[in-house]
């Protein structure tokens, strides 16, 4: 089905549904055709879709604004007749860089899509709610239908994730002497004073040994990172783009808006002392709290118009199974009612995966990286009628299509960065993919 864009007649979403017995997460979203999505967040509940009832896409500086514009007409005209956990959401994201080319690995993930599945299931402790949305259709047949579907997933039963697939071949986009050169070129210009942090990734290609199968593959990462966001956005055909981030972009329920600051990483001691260690260093360490300071103090000045109050949590450590963060809790309260794209638009990229001042790191982010980041660093999440919703920024993730996958990991840079460390932070932060992908 092709994509509306802003200027297109709106059709009307139609959606029932019904409550069921909750089947497996990962089973049900095996189940689902494609388009796929997945969304699982330590707070909310987790929300698989499969098939499109309609896909919105934009691209340019007024991306979201469009994709808002067109959702809230098509939303305005919607008949829904269900409970507001079961509401149809839009579920989507966009490509870090406004002008995104897309590519190759991203070459069916354009600058901005969301997409409100045909068949949606909310897993709502032990029952789930499964919405079926079409365009212009009637209720009689849309109760069939899910009478047919709730079979369908009732019948589903757990079954063990099976084992990563293996890997046969690596290839690194940058090499240790680029890497070096790139590094010492933006500390120089931090430096000089024209900038003041810039976040530089990497990319690394992995030959697998077999097809990955991914709703294992999320299985896996619920297993070792329970609390991160995992999410899933898979086109209709083509490369899925997957990953469990542990960081939050923001979160919107009515005027209550949450986020935080996740910037300054170490690893994980092999002992509880050496742990413990490594985490106080991180806290006393003046280089990682100058990074850290950037990004709460970027993300306070870009919440602060649309709030009448915003808390700044004690900064703290947010320990994951292969790294520990610096983080600050950051929650706000709204002026008045506002669209979470909006704010969406307006955080990112926070300086947490770009830079300060932003144009400047954009620059240096286009100029060294020689590799697309698609939709690596960008805002991920979901959407409703009310323009409530939450995004997380896909980090720890990665492009997977059949035997190939695609990880991209980065680091913040500042003026006493130094590249052999900033090499292995980037190394570290492949492990929770590449941790799934290897035998
Ligand atoms: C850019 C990434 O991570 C970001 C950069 C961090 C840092 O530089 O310390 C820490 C967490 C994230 O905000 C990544 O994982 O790819």
């Amino acid at each position: 089905m092709e994509p509306l864009r802003t200027d297109e007649i709106v059709t009307q979403l139609v959606s029932r549904s019904v409550r069921i017995a909750a089947p497996p997460v990962e089973a049900a979203l095996a189940a689902m055709k494609r388009p796929r999505t997945m969304w699982t967040a330590d707070d909310e509940p987790t929300v698989v879709g499969g098939g499109e009832a309609v896909a919105v896409e934009a691209d340019g500086p007024a991306r979201l604004t469009r994709v808002r514009e067109t959702a809230t007409a098509l939303f305005a005209d919607a008949d829904f007749d269900g409970p507001e956990v079961a509401q149809p959401r839009f579920f989507g994201g966009l490509a870090f860089h406004e002008d995104a080319t897309g590519r190759d690995p991203w070459t069916d993930f354009p600058a901005a899509r969301f997409v409100v599945p045909e068949v949606q299931l909310v897993f709502d402790g032990d029952d789930a709610w499964v919405t079926l949305t079409v365009r212009d259709g009637d209720a009689e047949s849309l109760a069939d239908r899910l009478e047919d579907l709730s079979e369908t997933f009732e019948s589903l039963t757990e079954t063990t994730p099976a084992d990563p697939p293996g890997v046969v071949g690596r290839h690194r986009t940058t090499s240790l002497e680029a890497w070096h050169e790139s590094v010492d070129a933006a500390v120089s210009r931090i430096r000089a004073g024209d900038l003041r942090k810039v976040v530089l990734a990497q990319a690394l290609e992995v030959e697998l040994e077999a097809a990955i199968s991914v709703p294992d593959m999320l299985a896996r990462l619920g297993t070792a990172y329970p609390d991160c966001h995992r999410f899933l956005v898979e086109p209709e055909t083509g490369a899925s783009f997957v990953g469990a981030t542990p960081e939050r972009l923001v979160s919107i329920r009515g005027k209550t808006v949450e986020t935080g600051a996740l910037a300054g990483t170490t690893g994980r001691g092999d002992t509880d002392d050496e742990d413990e260690w490594l985490a106080e260093e991180l806290l006393a360490s003046t280089k990682d709290n100058h990074e850290h300071e950037l990004v709460a103090e970027a993300i306070r000045e870009q919440l602060d118009p649309f709030c009448e109050s915003i808390r700044v949590g004690e900064r703290g450590i947010r320990k994951l199974a292969t790294v520990q963060h610096l983080w600050t809790p950051i929650d706000a309260t709204l002026e008045q009612d506002e669209h979470v794209l909006s704010v969406v638009e307006a955080l990112h990229p926070t300086p947490a995966v770009g830079g300060l001042p932003p144009a400047e790191a954009f620059d240096v982010i286009r100029d060294t990286e020689p590799f697309d980041r698609g939709w690596y660093a960008a805002p991920v999440g979901w959407f409703d009628a009310d323009g409530n919703g939450s995004f997380a920024v896909a980090i720890r993730s990665a492009v997977v299509n059949e035997t190939l996958a695609t990880l991209f990991a980065g680091v913040g840079l500042v003026a006493d960065s130094d590249p052999d460390a900033e090499w292995d932070e980037v190394q570290l932060k492949y492990r929770p993919i590449l941790d799934e992908l290897e035998d």
